[in-house]
């Protein structure tokens, strides 16, 4: 029977396997310390993980502390021999163990297990049956010997193992040193590379931002570029302009340079000439400073006979004024009716076959050349330039004996205007008879003359101020002077009436009624003076712009009551009276006046001779078949032969005061009455035709005011009251 020996564990006979695995692992660790480190690229990002600390060996610790163990070896427990009878149940193997190994004899029964020394007891282990110890006793002296002994060269290796791991273990601490130097060396390289790489970060930062900076400013240079570019394009089309013109200037220049040439040999002459004309200038100058010595004395004596003539003017305009008033003051103390001649111009409808004036009526309007109207006109001369008082017509007659005899008829009136006056220049010259209603006055002026001499338009007068005429004019005079006076405490009262008198019948041109159908009576007041008409519109007037409205409605109402045969306003006397009584407050004076504006129907119905009192004169047109008519034309003469039969009887009155005036022969003498006596200023108006087809009825009517101007009626007095 085969004992059984306790088997080795130890896998090598000449060295531990935990030494061997153990520097296996310290010479890797030692490769790998002298392994030279990869150092992290640069740039890369994240984290560095810091070097970890070395980690003290732990195989060398263990070396250490066997060593310490180890150093003096433990001797080896002798196995005792096997005691095959009392075999303790529990170091017995089961018979299960398998068969014992070839190379059992060179297993170790027990060994230390190095560091630890863990002891494994071979007795532990015990060969079943006793015929396997008996037998092998002196076999296992002997495998124990071997086994000491080749426990001792263990132990001797082991000795030497021991210094050589002293040796390795030295040359550990000397490379843990190495190791620390390293890593201090490494910490030290990484904290370099860190703060490289803070720098390179900064300076990558800055490179960034220096190319940013860089393409900005390539950007600019490119739009400076640009704006050069431009420039230069400009710069260049400016100096292509600047060549051509260089050019074009060349031409110039030289062309002037040609002229220059030509100018200077011209100069030459001419300053040759200037020489001598130089010359003859300064004697010349010398002559025009002798005149101019004279020409200064001249002025000087003239400056004083311009201002003597200017003082004399002066004096001479003083004396005019002067004069007239004397002359107003003579002719108002004469009492005289005061007489206007005026002279209407030639109209382009003197030209037609009816001629205005000719009793047709018609004025349409005919063109006429200048020739054809010199050759109308009658030969009227105006020859008193200063007064302006005379008018001269000469007519042409056959005398007895066949011959032509031409006659100059003189006339001379207060004043007389030419048919270029104006409206204004008659007013001027009436204006202060306006005037004299307001003080007090009564007084009447009427236009005579025959159809078509401008009777109408003198009284009225034309729509725009300036042809407006006497009734327009006179009632703004008024107006005016009553609106001044109320600062010395006077207040007026302005009434207007204006009525028509037609075939001895009053008509109320300002009413409603149907003309010829109304009775009209004339009342006379003889305390106050004033005349009133019964049922006749009198209209109280508060501005000159009404008198125009009514001046309207007159003459359309006139219009209306026309007929083709009849031309009302030619056969008709019209009357516009304006009754001004005015009241002082502050004085307790009162006055009361009246205006008469009288139109008088056409005179050439009339053929009387005044000398013999106005009152037998025959109709025109009295040989009218018409019955109407002749009623019109008697009418007409009754009341023109009435008003010269009534100054007539004024004039005779004034020289002998005891004549009978009759003035209820007519309607129209009735009526103003008061405004032809003594106590009014009456102003006749004579309106001519200036046309040579007229000159004979001109002639008639120039006797008629002649002898009109000559009358004496007395002194106007005027109409005041004391309270
Ligand atoms: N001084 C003048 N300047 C311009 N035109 C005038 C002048 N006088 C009269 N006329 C014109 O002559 C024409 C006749 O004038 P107007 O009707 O005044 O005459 P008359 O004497 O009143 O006639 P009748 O007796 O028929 O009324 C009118 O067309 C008028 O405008």
């Amino acid at each position: 029977m085969a004992s059984r020996l306790p088997r080795l564990r130890s896998s090598s006979p000449t060295m531990p396997a935990a030494s061997l695995k153990r520097k296996a692992i310290a010479e890797e660790e030692e490769e790998e310390l002298y392994q030279p480190r990869k150092l992290p690229a640069v740039g890369v990002t994240g984290p560095v993980r810091p070097p970890k600390p070395l980690q003290p060996n732990r195989t060398a610790t263990n070396l250490s502390k066997s060593s310490s163990s180890t150093n003096v070896p433990k001797p080896l427990t002798v196995p005792r021999a096997p005691n095959m009878m009392t075999r303790s149940s529990s170091g017995v193997r089961g018979t299960s163990a398998p068969p014992s190994q070839p190379n059992v004899s060179n297993r170790p029964t027990s060994f230390r297990t190095g560091a630890t020394g863990t002891r494994t007891t071979a007795t532990s282990r015990t060969v079943s049956g006793p015929s396997r110890a008996t037998s092998g006793r002196g076999s296992d002296d002997q495998r124990f010997a071997d086994f000491q002994a080749k426990l001792n060269s263990l132990e001797t290796a082991q000795a030497a193992e021991a210094a050589r791991f002293e040796s390795e273990r030295a040359k550990v601490v000397e490379l843990q040193e190495n190791q620390r130097a390293m890593s201090s060396q490494l910490a030290a390289a990484k904290d370099l590379e860190l703060s490289r790489k803070a720098e390179l970060n900064i300076a990558s930062d800055e490179i960034a931002n220096l190319k940013k900076k860089h393409a900005r400013e390539v950007m600019d240079l490119e739009i400076d570029l640009q704006k050069k570019d431009r420039l230069l394009r400009d710069a260049n089309e400016d100096l292509r302009i600047c060549r051509s013109d260089l050019e074009r200037e060349r031409g110039t220049v030289s062309s002037l340079k040609a002229t220059i040439s030509h100018q200077s040999n011209a100069q030459l002459t001419l300053s040759t000439e200037n020489h001598s004309l130089q010359t003859q200038n300064t004697a010349l100058h010398a002559e025009v400073d002798a005149y101019a010595r004279k020409l200064t004395e001249s002025n000087i004596l003239r400056e004083s006979a311009e201002r003597r003539v200017a003082e004399l003017e002066g004096e001479a305009m003083e004396s005019e004024a002067y004069r007239r008033k004397l002359h107003n003051m003579v002719q108002e103390l004469k009492g005289n009716i005061r007489v206007f001649c005026r002279v209407r111009p030639v109209l382009p409808s003197d030209a037609s076959p009816f001629p205005s004036g000719s009793g047709s009526g018609s004025n349409s309007p005919v063109p006429t050349s200048v020739e054809d109207k010199e050759s109308l006109k009658a030969d009227m001369s105006f020859p008193d330039r200063r007064d302006r008082k005379e008018i001269v017509i000469r007519s042409s007659s056959e005398s007895a004996t066949g011959q032509e005899r031409i006659e100059n008829h003189n006339f001379s009136f207060d004043r007389v205007f030419e048919p270029e006056s104006t409206q204004a220049e008659v007013f001027e010259e009436i204006s202060m008879l306006a005037q004299s209603c307001i003080d007090g006055y009564n007084v009447c002026i009427f236009a005579y003359g025959q159809t078509g001499s401008g009777k109408s338009f003198t009284m009225e007068g034309g729509s725009n101020e300036a042809t407006q005429g006497m009734i327009p004019r006179a009632v703004e005079k008024v107006f005016r002077v009553a609106e001044d006076l109320k600062t010395k405490g006077w207040e007026y009262r302005i009434e207007g009436q204006f009525l028509e008198i037609y075939n001895e019948t009053i008509n109320d041109l300002l009413g409603k009624g149907d003309f010829d159908k109304k009775k009209h009576d004339i009342k006379h007041d003889p305390k106050t003076g004033s005349t009133r008409v019964t049922d006749i519109t009198v209209m109280s007037l508060q501005s000159p712009s009404q008198v125009r409205s009514l001046l309207a409605v007159a003459q359309s109402r006139r219009s209306v009551a026309a007929t083709l045969m009849n031309e009302r306003s030619s056969r008709s006397h019209s009357v516009f009276t304006l009754r001004i009584s005015g009241t002082n407050a502050s004085t307790g004076e009162s006055c009361e006046g009246c205006l008469n504006l009288v139109d008088l129907a056409g005179s050439e119905r009339i053929n009387v001779s005044f000398g013999n009192g106005f009152g037998t004169g025959s109709a025109n047109g009295g040989g009218s078949s018409d019955k109407e008519r002749l009623k019109e034309t008697q009418s007409i003469n009754k009341s023109l032969s009435a008003l010269g039969d009534v100054i007539a009887a004024l004039g005779e009155k004034g020289d002998k005061g005891d004549k009978h005036i009759p003035y209820r022969n007519s309607k129209l003498t009735y009526l103003l009455q008061n405004s032809l006596s003594g106590n009014s200023k009456t102003l006749m108006v004579l309106n001519l035709s200036p046309l040579a087809a007229h000159s004979s009825e001109s002639l008639t009517s120039l006797r008629f005011a002649t002898k009109v101007n000559n009358t004496t009626i007395g002194t106007a007095r005027k109409q005041t009251r004391s309270a």
